[in-house]
């Protein structure tokens, strides 16, 4: 791939794109980067001997331009950058809410836009992305797309419809793992286990769960049952969980974290 690519907004989530693609072997001079926080853009040229521009600069010069600040940032960094996009120019957003319309209502007729919804494992090349067409994207540029984020992890084309949805389960994902694995390490603590043997245990349970989940393709339901002895410790704990109704908060956690996706579009 010989096209330029601009990263607009290069904290967690900009870095963890800029990283993999660097990784997934992209030349460093065929990528820039522009973020407003000058010590942040001085560490990640350090760190990857990338370009930093300001962005009305690197969107110029684009023929990609990631836009991965904050969704409250969205219509300011749009406002800067829309003078010097020309047609053709593929703007891919990783903003939770933003729409795609919101998007192209902002920028010069002509330019694409296409949606996309990552998470944090891209970090480790294990990413979950989902990705949209706006109204003026192309086949070509959903390749594009997908080719992009494929240097992260997996890929999936859904419904625009669908990506609140997506950020509720998969966008935000990664943060509900990480907290039933600090509860089950403190767990462990409270059962007089030194910290450093429950994290262990934690940690390589869930990787190896997780491992079990993608190589068998067995349903997670039968999983369980395999692991709940009639009579057993698992039954005893999986009651407790019901009792507490762990179920039910996943449920509601999931609608307000959906619910707060489409709050974003409204710019609150
Ligand atoms: N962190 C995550 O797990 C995920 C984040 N996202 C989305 O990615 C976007 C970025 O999120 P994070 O990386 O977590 O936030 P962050 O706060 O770590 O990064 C945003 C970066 O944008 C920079 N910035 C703000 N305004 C700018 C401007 N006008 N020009 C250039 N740089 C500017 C900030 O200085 C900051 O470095 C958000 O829209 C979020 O919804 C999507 C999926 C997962
Ligand atoms: O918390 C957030 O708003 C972002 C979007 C999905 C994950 N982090």
């Amino acid at each position: 791939m010989t096209s330029q690519t601009a990263i607009l907004g290069a904290g967690v989530m900009g870095e963890a794109l800029l990283s993999g693609l660097v990784r997934a072997g992209r030349r460093v001079d065929r990528l820039m980067v522009g973020e407003k926080r000058p010590e942040r853009a001085h560490e990640l040229e350090e760190r990857y001997g990338v370009a930093v521009l300001d962005n009305r600069s690197a969107a110029a010069k684009a023929d990609t331009i990631a836009l991965v600040v904050k969704p409250q940032d969205m219509a300011d960094l749009l406002e800067e950058i829309a003078p010097v996009l020309r047609p053709g120019v593929l703007l891919v957003s990783l903003a939770a809410g933003i729409t795609t319309a919101y998007i192209e209502s902002r920028v010069p007729e002509g330019v694409a836009v296409v949606r996309v919804m990552p998470n944090t494992p891209a970090l480790v090349d294990e990413g979950m992305t989902a990705i949209s067409p706006g109204s003026h994207s192309s086949e070509a540029d959903l390749a594009e797309v997908e080719t992009l984020m494929s240097s992260v992890g997996k890929v999936l084309r859904i419904p625009e419809r669908q990506q609140d949805a997506v950020t509720a389960i998969s966008g935000s994902g990664p943060a509900y793992i990480f907290f039933v694995v600090e509860s089950m390490i403190e767990a462990g603590v409270h059962l007089g286990l030194p910290r450093a043997t429950a994290t262990d245990l934690v940690i390589q349970t869930l990787v190896g769960s997780g491992k079990m989940l993608r190589e068998t393709g067995t349903h997670p339901t039968v999983l369980r049952e395999q692991v709940t002895s009639p009579g057993g410790t698992t039954a005893s704990a999986l009651r407790e969980l019901e009792v507490h109704k762990v179920r039910a908060a996943f449920l509601a956690a999931m609608e307000a974290a959906r619910d707060r996706s489409r709050a974003l579009a409204q710019g609150s």
